[in-house]
């Protein structure tokens, strides 16, 4: 699996320091939240402006935002690999996915955990990645709630019958037993916040949760 570090429980006010302190993730996960769609407040894509300076991981940008079709052109132009926005909060998914493909960026839908994964039935086959949050968005250290398991499950049988190519990524509560759960039902991505820096061998962290 690809471990996807949330700075979202970092040290902000030593932020450049936190960040390359997981130097050796291939992804980095970017919680942007707009105290609309969720109740927390964090950054915008000024975020990714910064981090780009001095870091050239790939860069998965959840927008827990109401409206994201209105900001998602900060994202593109702020070099953002994957863009993730939430069902919830989108009229017409598939215009927004298409519109983010067309920029030359890889295009996500997530979905809370009260949402019934068969409400993306009609987008899968144009998605590159499917983003189940496996805890209520807005914070970190929550605790996982395992109605996620089956979701991925149903993703990872529909994508293997039909042949799709989306990435399945898992977001909340992830630490080395929750992994493993996750990746014997077909995730590909892991996004760990809280587990990874509360340690402070990170780098090793992030090799053994890959690697579970
Ligand atoms: O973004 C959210 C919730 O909105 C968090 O799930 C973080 O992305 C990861 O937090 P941990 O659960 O790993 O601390």
């Amino acid at each position: 699996m690809i471990c996807a570090p949330s700075f979202l429980s970092s040290n902000f006010s030593k932020l450049k320091q936190e960040i390359l302190s997981i130097n050796e993730a291939k992804w980095l996960h970017f919680d942007v939240m707009d105290g609309l769609f969720v109740s927390n407040t964090t950054y915008d894509h000024q975020m990714l402006k910064t981090i780009g300076e001095f870091s050239n991981q790939v860069f998965d940008c959840h927008l827990m935002i109401e409206k994201p079709e209105k900001y998602v052109d900060n994202y593109i132009e702020n070099g953002a690999d994957y863009i993730t926005f939430h069902y919830e909060a989108s009229h017409n998914p598939l215009k927004l996915i298409q519109y983010i493909q067309s920029k030359g960026v890889k295009a996500g839908i997530s979905i809370k955990p009260n949402t019934r994964v068969e409400v993306l039935d009609d987008l899968l086959e144009y998605l590159d990645l499917i983003l189940i949050m496996s805890v209520e968005p807005g914070k970190g250290g929550q605790k996982f709630i395992p109605n996620a398991l089956d979701k991925i499950n149903y993703l990872n049988n529909i994508r293997t019958q039909k042949k799709y190519e989306y990435l399945i990524e898992v977001d909340g509560g992830i630490q080395f037993d929750t992994a493993k759960m996750v990746k014997n039902v077909g995730c590909d991505v892991i996004v760990v916040g809280s587990f990874i820096f509360n340690q402070s061998n990170r780098n090793q962290i992030i090799k053994e949760l890959e690697n579970v």
